[in-house]
């Protein structure tokens, strides 16, 4: 019998204070009846993250506010070829990459304007005003009330991918994905979250417009609630799974997806950034980035150590990569430290690793150099290839190493990597992702039927080319060390590499197995069993069920937790990836 898929793809956060209401009725009564408390003209600020469908938010208030004075704020953006100029340096010409910007929201704006709309705030008849759009809250400095319209990053790419919204600040939304995705990763995201977070404390309601046309408001403290009751328990972020040039099909049956999609490259299972929180409220469940409760409880989540070196990012992101039935990804190279910093402004780079949950037996990795191969020689034959003349011969150059379920393959940023079709891995890395300098694809197009850019420029400055192949078996292939053992459980080092801030272990159990956070954040993923069960041996949080190949975070504040099979796995063999932060070496991290 085929067995059911039981990965939950809507993982909540339980609220404790039932505060969300929902429809653009509800909501604007709730917002009338919070400004009718305030003395004198009422003004309400709503600001928006971008990628926010701020025309749906007038619409859906207008119809019950109908006395307001709306003010937009785009009407006090400086001009389109103005801001275009300004975060030129940072989108840069090149396909892929930019420079992390240092621009604030306020420098979107041109200051007689935001002076004038202060004036018609001022002299507004009306006895109520509503400013709404990005840097509503550098308009209404002091508003009466203060609403954040959020949006979480996976599905402004969505709207990119429809043109459905532009860049902050223009109108471009015809732009192409990548340039709207670049741009907004390099600038609009950076400026918007340092916003986000100088609001923090002032924020009265979240706005949940996610999903079209069904709005959600909550109030600030039921929110902060749940972000804070969420630092103290262990929990998951909402995955996302994205179709590539090279998907597989395993991510579609084994996690019960869109079978009519072709297939799933990418699940994107905790990247903080990118995906989103459910929180659960009595009717409701209000979406809201994963990010701001890394920005609310750095502390608490990531562990002081952690949170000096890194501030609030967080430095760990688990992945699924399905190439079952699929192809190569691209044979690439990540940047070295210095070379993310200087070229892109990125604080850390992407050392990664390869953890195989499934391999079909002719799966394979391409790792490392061969030996006494000839640089010169090698990049001359990617940049021939990519000009066209016949293909790249990977395999006179690259080392292709057989590959197993459970094995782990370590990346450390400038080796030459490709993972193989017929496999699933879940990549275990720094968090940085989209600094993949692609040396060949291949000669494969893209989703968009066009080939996907190759960056050799940058690859040939960043490859380590003595990591050659005694090198890399001796360093990076399976460096399992057995650390201890106890009733009906064992632990091993699985990796990462000795250049790596992260730190992995496997447990293998059909009991308890006690871990503890020591202050550092942890992430987990269960790797072997169909169901554990996380607890807390002080009754200090609920019982948390976790089923195979869901990656789960347990905060630095939990300290003690056990992990248990259960269900359907009790007293059955499961076993568990641990990625946790060396914290005696984080010198080189420090990015805030
Ligand atoms: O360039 P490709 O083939 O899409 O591969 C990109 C993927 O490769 C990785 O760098 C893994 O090596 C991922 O982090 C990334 O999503």
């Amino acid at each position: 019998m085929l067995k059911s898929s039981n990965y939950d793809k809507f993982p909540v956060i339980k609220a404790q204070l039932n505060e969300c209401i929902t429809g653009w009725d509800t909501i604007a009564q709730e917002i009338l009846a919070a400004a009718s408390t305030v003395q004198g003209k009422p003004v309400i600020a709503i600001e928006c993250y971008p990628g926010v469908n701020t025309s749906e938010i007038r619409n859906g208030l207008l119809d019950t506010i109908k006395q307001a004075h709306i003010i937009d704020t785009a009407t006090a953006f400086k001009s389109e070829e103005e801001i275009n100029k300004m975060v030129y340096p940072y989108v840069t010409d090149d396909p892929v990459f930019g420079y992390i910007t240092p621009l604030a929201l306020k420098d979107f704006f041109d200051a007689e304007k935001v002076a004038r709309l202060i004036s018609a705030i001022e002299s507004s008849p009306n006895n109520l005003v509503l400013v709404i759009g990005a840097g509503a809250s550098l308009i209404a400095e002091q508003p009466a009330l203060l609403i954040y319209a959020d949006m979480p990053r996976w599905e402004i790419q969505l709207r990119f991918r429809k043109q459905a919204v532009p860049n902050l600040g223009v109108s471009n939304n015809s732009a192409s994905f990548s340039y709207l995705y670049k741009r907004a990763f390099f600038v609009d995201w950076r400026v918007c979250d340092r916003q986000k977070k100088a609001l923090k404390n002032k924020i009265d309601f979240w706005l949940d417009t996610t999903k079209a046309d069904e709005p959600k408001l909550a109030t600030a403290a039921a929110i902060n609630q749940a972000l804070a009751s969420a630092v103290q328990q262990p929990f998951r972020v909402v995955p996302f799974f994205d179709p590539g040039p090279w998907g597989g099909q395993w991510l579609k049956e084994e996690f019960d997806l869109d079978r009519s999609e072709k297939n799933f490259a990418w699940g994107f299972d905790c990247v903080p950034e990118e995906n989103s929180l459910l929180i659960q409220f009595k009717n409701d469940v209000f979406e809201l980035p994963s990010i701001n409760l890394v920005f609310d409880h750095p502390q608490e989540l990531l562990g002081e150590k952690v949170y000096r070196a890194f501030g609030d990012e967080f430095p760990i992101r688990f992945d699924f990569l399905d190439t079952m039935q699929g192809g190569n990804l691209s044979l690439q190279v990540h940047p070295l430290m210095e070379y993310i910093r200087e070229k892109f402004g990125m604080g850390y780079t992407q050392d990664e690793s390869y953890y195989f949950l499934e391999a079909a037996d002719d799966a394979f990795v391409y790792l490392g150099l061969k030996e006494n191969i000839v640089p010169e020689k090698m990049i001359a034959g990617l940049e021939s290839a990519q000009a066209g003349n016949g293909p790249f011969e990977a395999e006179q150059y690259v080392e292709k190493w057989p590959i197993k379920k459970h094995d782990h393959i370590l990346i450390p940023a400038g080796t030459v990597h490709c993972s193989g079709a017929n496999s699933v891995v879940l990549e275990i890395s720094a968090t940085p992702y989209i600094f993949t300098f692609k040396l060949w694809d291949w000669g494969r197009m893209g989703l968009d039927g066009k080939p996907r850019p190759i960056s050799i420029a940058h690859g040939k400055n960043v490859i380590q080319w003595q990591r050659t192949t005694e090198w890399t078996k001796e360093n990076l292939v399976n460096k399992f060390e057995p650390i201890t053992e106890g009733d009906g459980w064992r632990e091993e080092r699985t990796g990462l590499s000795t250049t790596s801030f992260i730190e992995t272990r496997r447990h293998w159990f059909t009991k308890t197995v006690q871990h503890n956070t020591h202050g550092v954040v942890n992430v987990l993923n269960l790797i072997e069993g169909r169901e554990a069960i996380v607890e807390s041996p002080l009754n200090a949080f609920e019982p948390f069920i976790i089923h195979y190949a869901e990656t789960f975070i347990v905060p630095a504040a939990v300290g003690a937790y056990t992990i248990t099979p259960h269900g359907e796995s009790s007293g059955k063999q499961c076993a568990t990836i641990k990625a946790s932060v060396r914290t005696n070496n984080l010198k080189n991290y420090r990015i805030n």
